[in-house]
């Protein structure tokens, strides 16, 4: 259906030992919309992103893509479903060039799925839509990680994703990278692509999130738009007070 989110989470609880990580969260993130996942560090956002890619069980709670419950599924049947991450610490294959990463991505992909990509074509188009071509045959290791951030969105592109997780991505980067990249964001989610951003660069959260999360001690603190959730004050306590020269 139309109205329902790619994207939800429902009641999820995740406990390590007698310490709760994430606490009774409910999120839906929607087709062409980027969602905001915010909070102090600790506060369970990466758990709350590997409960969903199913790295992580839950303790308890559901995870639903596209209104099919994928709770008990392996993360590479959540990925076949369109769901694509990436990692707060860089995940790529840094001897090999930037295109090389793409393509062993699509390889990779089309090894494991039926939605097969053109892994050359797929390659070129989001080398350029990504804004990477001036550097697509250097080698990872080579280039400033605020680019290899970008490298990371553009490998996970190449799955041809519906919903895309990304975990601290504008980390490293500098104003102008992180200008750039909130108008590839913005232009990936006006196409479709659902996007759940975790991030601490607030004023980057604040100018493309259309609904943001905000987690606090792994319980949702606040959830709204971005001016609910500048002006609130339980977060601005918890979270943007301790942030203050970022906003
Ligand atoms: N595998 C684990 N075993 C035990 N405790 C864990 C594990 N993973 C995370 N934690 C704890 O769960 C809590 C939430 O961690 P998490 O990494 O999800 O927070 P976060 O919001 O992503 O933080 P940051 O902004 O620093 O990345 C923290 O107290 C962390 O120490």
């Amino acid at each position: 259906m139309a109205d329902t989110p790619i994207l939800e989470t429902r009641g999820i609880t995740v406990r390590f030992g007698g310490h709760v990580a994430v606490k009774d969260v409910s999120i839906q993130v929607g087709r062409g919309t980027v969602t905001g996942l915010i909070g102090p560090n600790g506060a369970g956002k990466t758990t709350l992103f590997n409960t969903i890619t199913g790295l992580q069980k839950p303790s308890a709670g559901k995870v639903f893509i596209d209104g099919r419950d994928v709770t008990t599924l392996p993360p590479f049947k959540r990925a076949r479903m369109g769901l694509a991450r990436t990692f707060q610490r860089l995940e790529l294959f840094v001897s090999l060039s930037v295109r090389d990463n793409l393509r062993v991505a699509g390889d990779i992909h089309n090894a494991n799925s039926r939605n097969r990509v053109d892994v050359e074509a797929e390659t070129d188009r989001l080398l350029e839509l990504t804004g990477l071509g001036d550097i697509a045959d250097r080698d990872v290791s080579d280039i400033p990680t605020g680019r290899a951030r970008v490298v990371e969105v553009a490998r996970a592109l190449m799955t041809d994703p519906q919903i895309l997780l990304l975990d601290e991505p504008a980390s490293g980067q500098t104003e102008q990278e992180t200008e750039e990249f909130a108008a590839l964001l913005s232009g990936l989610a006006a196409g479709g692509l659902a996007i759940c951003l975790v991030e601490h660069d607030i004023p980057l959260v604040m100018k493309i999130c259309s609904t943001i999360h905000v987690l606090d001690y792994g319980a949702v603190l606040a959830s709204g738009i971005p001016d609910e959730i500048k002006n609130d004050p339980a977060v601005i306590n918890a979270y943007i007070g301790t942030e203050k020269e970022a906003v």
